[in-house]
């Protein structure tokens, strides 16, 4: 899936309209079809949740995300899950927010028990199979105790929220529109879309003139400000913003929270708390990157009529790492097919740079995982002190003792490794390695001097971030694994910096510095020399725990030495890594009970 900033969106906006000629209106109708299809299934998700009938949807309580139902969100695999590019997968450990699905709302086709409030209204079907059906999507049982307000911005967000009034209406649910600014001050096709309410009697009160009780409502759309929108909301979008917040109500976005920028995923103040964002056309980058993914809650892309084409044509270099972009772009078997001849030489082999006195089980968490992930063989060089503290506790591990008499690295071991890494297909250098004398040398020697790929991580990012390693030379690809904090001592920013736009981060640092970067953290970026970005969404906020990044380093190596070119390991790593996180998770029953080495068992 393909994820774009919101420039990009208003060249295919334009494309689509001027080259192809489909019409603004048609995509504004789709766009109100789709938030009013998905504010119908979150009706029947309510009614149908144990709690149905309590109107806390959505609220922000204490901090903890409320979901529809007004359940605190925690548990693992709960039915937050979504569909990421339609195939089924539980998403997450009961996170706030963080669901992005890409599925069409409500079944088509066939008869359906629209009494279930599941379907459509069918009639009947006979030996021969004949069957009628109604508008599945657009069927609610129970409509009549809805009454939903729609907030509507002058632009063509706005619009959209129009346009999914009046099919809300049909769906027999009560809308009052609530425009935020004159309603005479709305232009082009938000303009049509307002006199087509009107003629359909819906109807409207104008904010700050007439008499309005956001908390008297079972929902509200908030179609205030999309992808048009320029810094902090002002006036009355401010103040219709943070009414909404208070009001305790189920939200539904049109395309983005208003208050959001689409891009960076800052939130301004104010900025809607979405329950579910029902994002147009294509997933923005803003969704994806927090705290925005957190103000968006359920992110639903829905396509309205542009072709999905564009983005490739366009140049859209960043896309959501799923399964269909794992397997189609980067090629990975997911599989994972071994030969049947196979041995261990077959699968390659890991040599490690890791570990000191106070830090050795930072090198026997990436050597387990390397191991784990698939590769035949691992050898650990670790300073000579260790040897007998760590003999025997991983019996398939080769250890390789350099140098280090008193349990710390030494700048002169550089030779050693160098010798070990000729006969190994890749190297991993960094965690639990410590800082010692001369190590920015003893870095640029192995960087410069061995064949086959290389992970640099944790401790050594710190040795590249004290070095000018861009006048190092490097005949071979490069892996850096930073988390936040590292990233921000490697560019020279604050970590809060790092933060504010990391898949814009990530892609320049990648890009200048010849790397492939994997900045870790919530919705991890994997960013590629060529500017190419993928953003994980495996993975829950209990892997934020001693240790995990260094069993992301053993797997991303144990790929690599399995042959994964390093795009693929990269991704492919960060990816598998989450997953077992998930499953670790899940046989912990709650997200925090994780220890790194459960994702090691749950590879
Ligand atoms: N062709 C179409 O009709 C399509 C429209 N789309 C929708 O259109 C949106 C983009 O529409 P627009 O470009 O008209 O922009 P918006 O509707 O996002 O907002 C623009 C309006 O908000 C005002 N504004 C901007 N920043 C503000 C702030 N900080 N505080 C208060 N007011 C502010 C501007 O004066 C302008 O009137 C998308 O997000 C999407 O919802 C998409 O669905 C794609 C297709
Ligand atoms: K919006």
């Amino acid at each position: 899936m393909d994820v774009v900033t919101a420039e990009e969106m208003r060249a295919f906006d334009r494309d689509t309209i001027e080259r192809l000629g489909i019409p603004a209106i048609a995509l504004m109708e789709n766009a109100g079809r789709a938030i009013a299809e998905e504010v119908i299934a979150l009706c029947r998700r309510r009614a149908s949740s144990a709690g149905g009938g309590a109107w806390g949807a959505g609220a922000v309580d204490g901090g903890v995300r409320r979901n529809e139902a007004g359940v605190p969100g925690s548990d693992v695999g709960r039915d937050g899950a979504g569909v990421v590019g339609g195939n089924a997968r539980r998403v997450g450990a009961g996170t706030a927010g963080g669901v992005v699905r890409c599925s069409e709302t409500g079944a088509t086709g066939g008869v359906a028990d629209a009494s279930s409030g599941r379907g459509a209204p069918g009639f009947g079907a006979d030996a021969t199979g004949f069957t009628v059906s109604g508008d599945a999507a657009l069927t609610l049982a129970g409509a009549g105790g809805e009454h939903w307000l729609v907030l509507a911005g002058k632009g063509n967000n706005g619009g959209d929220g129009l346009a999914a009034a009046r099919h809300l209406r049909e769906a027999g649910i009560a809308v009052t529109l609530v425009y935020a600014a004159a309603p005479e001050s709305l232009a082009g096709e938000a303009a049509l879309q307002r006199d087509a309410a009107a003629a359909m009697g819906i109807p409207a009160v104008v904010y700050g003139k007439d008499a309005l009780d956001l908390a008297a409502c079972s929902g509200i759309v908030d179609a205030l400000l999309g992808t048009g929108s320029a810094g902090a909301p002002r006036g009355a979008y401010a103040e219709l913003i943070a009414a909404a917040n208070a009001s305790g109500r189920a939200i539904v976005s049109a395309d983005i929270p208003s208050g959001l920028d689409a891009d960076t995923g800052e939130t301004h103040e104010p900025c809607m708390h979405a329950s579910v964002t029902v994002c147009l056309a294509f997933l923005k980058r803003g969704l994806l990157q927090y705290p925005g993914a957190e103000a968006a809650g359920r992110v639903v892309v829905r396509s309205i009529g542009m072709p999905a084409a564009l983005a490739r044509e366009g140049g859209v270099k960043v896309s959501l790492l799923t399964p269909e972009v794992l397997t189609a772009r980067l090629k990975v078997d997911l599989a994972r097919r071994r030969s049947p001849e196979g041995h261990k030489g077959t699968y390659g082999h890991v040599l490690l740079a890791a570990g000191s006195l106070r830090m050795s089980g930072a090198g026997l968490l990436s050597a387990r995982a390397a191991l784990r992930a698939g590769c035949g063989l691992v050898t650990w060089a670790l300073p000579e002190k260790l040897l007998p503290y760590v003999i025997g506790s991983v019996p398939e591990l080769m250890l390789a003792p350099v140098a280090g008499g008193d349990g710390e690295w030494k700048a002169g071991t550089a030779a050693e490794v160098l010798r070990l890494s000729a006969s190994r297909d890749c190297i991993a250098i960094g965690p639990g390695l410590g800082r010692f004398e001369g190590d920015t040398e003893w870095l640029r020697r192995l960087w410069e001097e061995t064949d086959g790929p290389m992970v640099i991580d944790a401790d050594a990012l710190n040795i590249l971030a004290d070095a000018d390693y861009r006048s190092w030379s490097r005949r071979h690809p490069v892996i850096l694994t930073p988390h936040p904090g590292e990233m921000a001592r490697l560019a020279g920013i604050s970590t809060a910096e790092v933060q504010r736009d990391r898949i814009g981060l990530a892609l320049s640092y990648a890009v200048e510095h010849g790397v492939i970067l994997v900045l870790k953290g919530a919705h991890t970026v994997i960013a590629t020399p060529e500017g190419q970005a993928y953003i994980n969404i495996t993975g829950h906020p209990g892997m934020g725990t001693g240790g995990a990044g260094d069993v992301l380093t053993g797997i991303i190596s144990g790929l690599l030495a399995q042959g994964l070119d390093a795009d693929q390991a990269a991704a492919f790593g960060v990816y598998l890594h989450g997953l077992a996180g998930e499953r670790a998770a899940r046989k912990r029953d709650h997200p925090a009970a994780l220890m790194a080495g459960d994702i090691i068992e749950a590879l």
